[in-house]
């Protein structure tokens, strides 16, 4: 199916053959035939078409090698996964037996052959390629893998194996970005390198005595980004939610007294930017209190606001405390699939072992691989240890094994994370309990810490998924992800007024430095627009 997609692609724009309809009418002569087509519409003409970088023939070639023209992903995966292996010049071949028909229809230094084992955003248990990005985010084929829900059949032990057919989709999704020839050009010349542009030759398209000129594409250097301070970086992440916030109070209150109608508008927008009921009828009481038959403006209700807010964030807003007498202290990190739980677990190995801390991590989220590798990427990356077990086994188990291990080998810390399956809730939450019992025959008091991660972008969802893991797994405190960029930041102060739960720490990104503590008065700003 791949393959049969990237030859839909790159044989768009490209006449088609020659048949029998295409002959002359009767009376007329093949060239008169063309003469008038050609005045009638003069960019039918194939050499007037887009000129797609790869040529079909060379993409069917590669199907019939892979096999037969229609087969399926696997086909594609088994030419992907051969081209990626270190040192081996799978696709090589091909592309060399097609220089000389590229030659022809593309000039050099246009699309150069590459030999496959340097294509970027491969996964990392393909030689560990490009499995990071320069702010310390995974890469994308990494996160692809991670939005994966089914185990793979097979059941074995996938910690640096390779992955999994799926792991072709950033390449597809690079292709299927859009229809034309000039976005399959950029997809397939980001696997091009400098090294295998082939010499500049005679061009045999071109009379004797010509030749292509090779045109370098100008250096353009990235200008350097100014690092942002930390309230910057928050009030950036935050600019979605504040802006459409203060936007909406701005045009409340332009030239208008403070009435009863103005406050119960006012807490409309409140409750439906997720701040909750609570809160918004506690700015508006205190906005009445100050400012009732006055003039308003939008900046006086967001200072208001920012007050408020601050209040209700004040007592939540707590560092998480370590117990470094435990040897292992033990960090249990639940929540839903996709909030961000490895990603969390990964930034706070990082500042637990930036600061001299011998971390573990444990993968106990044994119902996908890429989990697993995940963590073990972020584990090298934070020089932490590392325990992970088999696709499939026991969540409870490797727990216990990794407390051992982690008392073995006198770590400071141990941070154990797990499936968020909420599609099979009971076997879910059985898993959690399940763990949290295993770990108490060690040590009556673990998990010292019960860490739940929650999405941002999920809003009212987040607010349900507290209710849930709090009774099953005894949450005891909550880090709030991805409030960059989401218009929904106020829900962390919904959440707040309603769990009490201490918020430790939140993230505003994908990268290792993305997680900062959670700061009460900064946020409270951020999210009411203010500057400082
Ligand atoms: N923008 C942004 N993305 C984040 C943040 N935290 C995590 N992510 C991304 O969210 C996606 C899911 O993160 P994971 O850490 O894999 O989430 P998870 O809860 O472990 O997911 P499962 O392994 O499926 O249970 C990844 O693409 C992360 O890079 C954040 O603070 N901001």
């Amino acid at each position: 199916m791949a393959l049969g997609f990237i030859k839909k692609v790159f044989s768009f724009g490209k006449d088609k053959p020659a048949t029998e309809d295409d002959k002359a009418p009767e009376g007329l002569t093949v060239e008169e035939q063309a003469a008038i087509a050609a005045e009638a519409e003069p960019h039918a003409r194939s050499e007037d078409l887009p000129v797609s970088p790869v040529d079909p023939v060379s993409l069917a070639e590669m199907e019939t090698a892979g096999g037969p023209a229609d087969d399926d992903a696997d086909d594609a995966a088994d030419l992907l996964t051969a081209a990626a292996a270190p040192g081996d010049l799978g696709m090589v071949p091909l592309a060399l037996l097609e220089a000389e028909e590229d030659a022809v229809a593309h000039p050099p230094g246009d699309v150069p052959a590459t030999p496959p084992s340097a294509l970027p955003g491969i996964s990392p248990s393909r030689g560990e390629i490009d499995s990071q990005q320069g702010d310390g985010s995974l890469t994308d084929a990494a996160h692809v893998e991670a939005s994966r829900e089914e185990p793979d059949s097979s059941n074995r032990d996938l910690v640096g194996e390779s992955k999994s057919p799926e792991a072709i989709s950033p390449l597809e999704g690079e292709m299927s970005g859009g229809t034309e020839g000039g976005d399959a050009s950029a997809a397939v010349s980001s696997f091009l390198t400098e090294a295998e542009t082939p010499p500049l030759t005679a061009d045999p398209a071109l009379p004797k005595g010509f030749a292509t000129r090779k045109v370098e594409a100008p250096v353009v250097e990235a200008a350097p980004q100014p690092k942002l301070s930390w309230f910057q970086k928050l009030r950036q992440g935050l600019s979605r939610t504040s802006a459409q916030l203060t936007g909406q109070i701005a045009a409340l209150f332009t030239k208008r007294k403070l009435d009863e109608a103005t406050l119960e508008e006012l807490e409309d927008l409140l409750i439906q930017a997720d701040l909750g009921v609570e809160t918004a009828m506690r700015i508006t009481d205190t906005l009445s209190s100050e400012r009732y038959g006055k003039d308003v403006t939008g900046e006086d209700v967001s200072r208001i606001m920012a007050t408020e807010i601050t209040k209700v964030l004040t007592p939540v807003a707590k560092p998480l405390e370590l117990d470094l007498s435990h040897k292992p202290h033990v960090i249990l990190v639940v929540g839903v699939n996709g909030t961000g739980k490895t990603t969390t677990i990964g930034k706070l190995a990082a500042k637990l072992s930036g600061s001299g801390l011998k971390v573990m991590l444990a993968a106990g989220d044994t119902f996908r691989a890429a989990a697993i590798e995940q963590l073990k990427i972020w584990a090298d990356r934070t020089n932490s240890e590392f325990i992970g077990t088999r696709l499939g086994a026991d969540a409870a188990g490797l727990a216990y094994d990794a407390f051992e291990q982690a008392r073995a080998k006198k770590c400071d810390v141990l941070i154990i994370d797990t499936a968020g399956r909420l599609q099979n809730k009971a076997e879910l939450m059985a898993e959690l309990e399940k763990i949290v019992r295993v770990l108490g025959k060690l040590d009556p008091d673990a998990p010292h810490t019960v860490l739940q991660t929650l999405d941002a972008t999920t809003g009212q969802n987040a607010m349900n998924q507290v209710e849930i893991f709090r009774n099953v797994a005894g949450v005891g405190g909550l880090i709030m992800t991805k409030l960059d960029g989401t218009a929904r930041g106020g829900i962390l102060v919904a959440i707040a007024a309603k769990h009490k739960l201490p918020v430790y720490f939140i993230g505003v990104g994908e990268g290792i430095d993305d997680l900062e503590p959670f700061e009460a008065g900064d946020f409270a700003r951020a999210i009411a627009g203010l500057t400082h």
